[in-house]
């Protein structure tokens, strides 16, 4: 069967700022370009979002009246299966440090269906929860174009020392998933060992992945994953098809080894 040729993907762009500090600012105003193109076009913007040290960089959304938050709708990249209250909690950590400070709808905010205060998440069936989260994914893309997968407006990742991203870990089967939109793991390298993830034909559709990373604990591995994308560390993988495209906001610190070329961030 003759196979559709897609244009290569775009290079990924890097911006770099002198501290955590200095990446809000410009961040928040990334994402209020995005918004704005999307909603002009379309009336709404989806967007996914990870947990880690990610929700924390968007403090510079918070308060300002340009964002229109009755239209986002919000899935998360990857979510623990603990209950949505719990430490462990992506959900949790993007309402404390993000949802709970804004005038989001609680119903543009999709999550994991594991209840508050669930005294045992580890009888709840992955792959139920993997589906019924694909089916939250269906009724808000599937309806509304015909593509295989869904095209999020925005996502925006972290990545781990190890060069994981969402919950697709170095080596790990799931990194040949081709079909699935939503996947589950039972046996994550870093805890808790359960866990559902957003796939890579979901993330290698987005209109745009921004990746968020600080720190020097993050130097090696962001030189490996932009230095040397064919050691196919599960971040380096993440190359939406044209014309999707991945940009990085990240701190000197992070990016004091990188060799790949940064850019000046202008909007
Ligand atoms: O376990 C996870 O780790 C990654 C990276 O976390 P960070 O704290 O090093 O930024 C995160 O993006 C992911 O959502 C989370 O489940």
């Amino acid at each position: 069967m003759a196979h559709a040729t897609h244009p290569a993907p775009h290079p990924s762009v890097v911006f770099s700022f002198p501290t955590p500090s200095d990446v809000l600012d410009p961040l928040a105003s990334f994402i209020l370009k995005a918004q704005k193109e999307t909603i002009d076009k379309k009336g709404r913007f989806t967007v996914a979002i990870s947990g880690g040290s990610l929700p924390k960089m968007l403090s510079g959304l918070i308060g300002n009246p340009a964002v229109k938050w009755d239209k986002w709708h919000v899935f998360y990249a990857d979510e623990r299966v603990v209950p949505l209250d719990h430490p462990d909690s992506n959900h949790n950590l993007c309402m404390t440090e993000l949802f709970s400070k804004v005038p989001i709808p609680a119903a543009n905010i999709h999550t994991i269906d594991v209840p508050e205060s669930s005294s045992d998440p580890d009888t709840l069936d992955l792959e139920d929860l993997s589906d019924a989260y694909e089916k939250q994914l269906i009724a808000e893309f599937a309806q509304k174009d015909s593509a295989r997968f869904p095209v999020f407006d925005l996502i925006l990742l972290g990545i781990g020392p190890d060069g994981h991203t969402c919950s697709l870990f170095p080596g790990h089967a799931l990194l040949s998933e081709e079909d699935t939109w939503v996947a589950f793991i039972d046996d994550s390298p870093k805890p808790p060992a359960r866990r559902l993830t957003l796939t890579y034909p979901v993330l290698n559709h987005a209109a745009r992945v921004v990746f968020v990373a600080t720190g020097v604990e993050k130097v090696d591995v962001l030189s490996t994953i932009l230095d040397k994308p064919e050691e196919g560390l599960p971040a380096s993988r993440v190359r939406p098809v044209f014309p999707g495209q991945v940009y990085w906001f990240v701190d000197d610190a992070a990016s004091a080894k990188v060799q790949f070329g940064k850019s000046d961030f202008k909007l």
